[in-house]
């Protein structure tokens, strides 16, 4: 069992974390107060229809009239259509409010969860996440919209069908409540293991799920690796797993079920036996004895029903309280109760201050370590540094999504922590070195840089991002149209590079971050990229992390990275004097021929 799935059992008992779902019920008032009249409606019809039994008996059967036997069955039969029209109503108003309600349920999780800081997301599994946005939220549109129906309906049909049977004979009612406890025990120890081997099962298929969803993602490196077989064998035995767990659950739940049957059963026959010789020594009528085991027989499914349905809220309840801790997540990133206008400086945009950063995954590992920078504005800066140096990390902070531990980050000289959030990260454009791209067309990938722009803005910063940028677009199937797959698989990785660098060029950000890509383009397309990157570059800051040698020697500036730490900065020829670190980089990885090869 694995910690997780402890932590939810461990969370399927407490009612009261269901209370807050109601703050998502409170807006649909009127809807459950029509579904609760249509509820009461149907409550009523079923019991009065046990006084229809005794009546058919009693005055058709037993006095022999036709006449008023046709008239009970069309009382009878008027009232199950009355009973149709409120199972109708409620049923439909309670299924209804089940998905309204899971569907504004997922929509908050959602609008909070995409605006939680970065490092939640490497502190939780995001498989985790997006259970919470699925099956809880599925758990809790079947709890609202039936299970909770249900047991109303169930507690409504019990507390009626006992006031009934005692109406109609006090000494068979007590016979009846002596036997609950029997029926109730059985219900309770066997329904407790069906309930944890159930959730043991989700766990099992969940595990389905993401295995599959790995391998799927992964299909090209399985298949180069020929590792079909071990693959399928592996998934079998997941597979085998949920089966087995889901066995165990069955053959519970069946005797279970068997269980309550020959109980209830059981009952029901000593309850004739007992009526029986009631009626017989004419103590009570026939018609009494069929309203009494119709009664009987109603309190007995209520009873079952409300001890599944306990179950089930149980888990519900589990699920609430998932979704709620992830609604009560607050955002370490946020922007200040008054943020502070941004005013544009002449000398320096951004600088570093004093600055120490770890990450919150590895809190005893400096990432960055006393960072003290001033990045003039409009200039190239070159980072460079092995691998590991914090060059990234650098990035990251700029757009704040950390905060560093000790000193600050400012741009335009202010701490970035004073401004809107927004506001600074409108102002940065970022082209990452595996651009990502949506599962979406051309048209909303590019325009994700501007949402506002028009066809023709779109195509002129494809038309800027690659001379032949916009070209290949058009030879898509679709042209901008074309759909470009998951993460873009349908593209070459110097295609997705353009359609991100358009990306950029539409936002048309104040300082541009670029991760330059190692990725071997073939030299033509090298060469466009490279100039449609100048063409980005001119009039902005822009902060290059640097693998090209052209790169580092056309940067203003160049900053030397390692191990968390600017060790020297200046420009290409005052590094070759002074660093030996610099010239061994040079050296080693810089291809002065081909103009390529990493330097990180
Ligand atoms: N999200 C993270 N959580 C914990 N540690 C991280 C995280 N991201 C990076 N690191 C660590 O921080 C250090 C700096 O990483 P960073 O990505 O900034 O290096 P880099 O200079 O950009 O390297 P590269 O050129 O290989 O991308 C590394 O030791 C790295 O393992």
């Amino acid at each position: 069992m694995s910690a997780s799935f402890k932590d939810k059992i461990s969370q399927t008992s407490s009612f009261t974390s269901l209370l807050p779902i109601f703050a998502f019920i409170k807006p649909y008032k009127l809807m459950v107060l029509y579904a609760l009249l249509a509820l009461l409606l149907t409550a009523g019809i079923n019991l009065s229809l046990g006084q229809g039994v005794k009546y058919v008996i009693d005055n058709g059967f037993i006095a022999g009239s036709e006449t008023q036997l046709k008239s009970a069955i069309l009382v009878l039969v008027a009232l199950i259509s009355l009973l149709a029209l409120g199972t109708f109503s409620r049923f439909y108003l309670m299924s209804w409010l089940g998905e309204r309600v899971s569907a504004d349920i997922r929509k908050a999780v959602f609008n909070q969860v995409i605006k939680l800081h970065p490092s939640y997301f490497e502190e939780n599994r995001s498989g985790e996440i997006m259970s919470r946005l699925t099956t809880d939220t599925t758990l809790l549109q079947s709890i609202i919209g039936s299970s909770f129906s249900m047991a109303l309906r169930s507690t409504l049909m019990l507390i009626g069908g006992l006031i009934m049977l005692l109406v109609t004979n006090i000494n068979l009612t007590l016979w009846v409540i002596a036997f609950v406890p029997f029926i109730l025990i059985p219900i309770l120890i066997y329904g407790r293991k069906v309930r944890v081997l159930a959730a043991n099962s989700q766990e099992a298929i969940a595990d389905i799920g993401s295995y599959a969803g790995e391998i799927i993602q992964n299909i090209k490196v399985v298949q180069s690796y020929t590792h079909e077989k071990t693959e399928q064998a592996s998934f079998a035995n997941e597979v085998e797993k949920a089966f087995s767990v889901a066995k165990d659950r069955i053959k519970q739940r069946s005797l279970l079920i068997a269980i309550v049957i020959f109980l209830t059963f059981s009952a029901i026959s000593i309850m004739l036996w007992v009526g029986g010789m009631d009626v017989l020594n004419g103590q009570m009528t026939g018609g009494e004895l069929g309203a009494f085991v119709f009664y009987a027989i109603m309190v007995a499914m209520s009873v079952a029903t409300i001890s599944e349905v306990y179950g089930e809220l149980q888990r519900a309840a589990g699920s609430a309280t998932r979704l709620l801790e992830l609604l009560d997540v607050t955002s370490k990133i946020q922007t200040p109760e008054e943020p502070k206008k941004i005013i544009e400086q002449q000398e320096n945009i951004i600088e570093f201050k004093n600055l120490d950063f770890y990450y919150p995954s590895r809190p005893n590992t400096a990432a960055l370590k006393t960072i003290n920078l001033k990045i003039p504005k409009g200039k190239v800066i070159a980072l460079v540094g092995p691998s590991g140096a914090g060059k990234t990390t650098l990035f990251e902070l700029l757009q704040r999504f950390y905060d560093p531990q000790l000193g600050e980050v400012r741009f335009n000289n202010m701490n970035i922590n004073t401004l809107e959030l927004d506001e600074l990260r409108k102002r940065m454009g970022m082209v990452p070195q595996h651009p990502v791209l949506f599962s979406s067309n051309v048209w909303h990938n590019i325009r994700y840089g501007d949402p506002t722009a028009s066809d023709e803005q779109v195509i002129n910063a494809t038309k800027l991002a690659h001379a032949h940028a916009h070209d290949f677009i058009q030879e898509l199937p679709e042209g901008y149209d074309s759909f470009l797959g998951e993460q873009g698989v349908r593209l070459s990785g110097g295609q997705k590079q353009r359609i991100a660098l358009a990306r950029a060029i539409l936002k048309d950000p104040e300082v541009l971050l670029l991760d330059e890509a190692t990725s071997a383009l073939d030299a033509e397309s090298e060469n466009h990229v490279q100039a449609a990157l100048e063409e980005l570059m001119q009039n902005r800051t822009t902060l290059i992390i640097a693998h090209r040698l052209s790169t580092v020697i056309n940067a203003d500036l160049i900053l030397l990275m390692d191990q968390g730490e600017v060790i020297a900065q200046g420009n290409h020829n005052q590094l070759i004097e002074s660093s030996t670190l610099y010239r061994r980089l040079c050296e080693l990885q810089f291809d002065n021929a081909g103009n390529k090869g990493g330097i990180s």
